[in-house]
């Protein structure tokens, strides 16, 4: 049995209570500090010794229309398939939360997919939706955030606003351990650039939309 899976990574039953109110209240919660920190620093040395030939570059929308956009995103990414000890210990992580969320709020969610991210200094991501109301199958977006020492002068925050506005409501720092959750087609956000090496894997819980047995969409 995997040491990091068995290193103290249940989910206590208070903790899945107050993000299923928080989700269900506000759409969102900021945890500091979802993992134990052994894993969180597992994933961060495995994704800082990738070079960028395991990276890449990042795309926007789906299968044949995903296409690079520079003006919209340009940090590079690898997908996580849990062919690493770290990899599993988080994915069992976010397992125990799909099924917490299921049982509390009848969310639906079928699967979780993700991928570390690297923006160097000075990438970026414009202000976005991860999926489109009808369009698409992710409801539930996550951002863990692997930076250590990690200070405001760094920038690279996180914006997130509500619909329709021009000022964020929260302007988070990418600080190491912490994990976002938010409702997918709820809050448009950015990534602001940084002026330090930015690493985080963003992931979403999708519900299944498969038709006439394809599962929808495959990556
Ligand atoms: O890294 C972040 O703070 C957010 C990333 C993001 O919005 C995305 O990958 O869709
Ligand atoms: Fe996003």
């Amino acid at each position: 049995m995997n040491t990091l899976i068995q290193s103290n990574s249940e989910l206590s039953q208070h903790r899945l209570d107050n993000l299923a109110d928080s989700l269900a209240d506000k759409g969102y919660m900021v945890m500091p500090e979802l993992l134990p920190s052994q894993i969180a620093e597992s994933l961060l040395l495995e994704v800082s010794e990738y070079g960028s030939q395991h990276f890449q570059p990042a795309g926007i929308g789906r299968e044949q229309q995903q296409q690079q956009n520079q003006f919209v995103r340009t940090d590079e990414i690898r997908w996580l398939t849990g062919q690493t000890e770290a990899q599993q210990a988080f994915l069992s992580v976010m397992e125990q939360l799909r099924l917490g969320l299921n049982r509390r709020l009848f969310m639906g969610l079928f699967d979780y997919e993700c991928h570390f991210a690297h923006y160097g200094p000075g990438d970026f991501y414009k202000k976005h939706l991860d999926a489109f109301k009808g369009r698409t199958n992710r409801v539930l977006s996550t951002v863990l955030y692997l930076n250590p020492g990690w200070t405001t002068e760094d920038g690279g925050e996180l914006l997130m606003y509500e619909k329709k506005q021009r000022t964020p409501f929260l302007k988070l720092t990418p600080l190491f351990g912490q994990m976002v959750i938010f409702l997918s087609e709820r809050f448009p956000h950015e990534v602001l650039a940084a002026n330090r090496h930015r690493y985080s894997i963003a992931g979403w819980f999708r519900i299944n939309a498969s038709i006439g047995g394809a599962i929808d969409p495959p990556r």
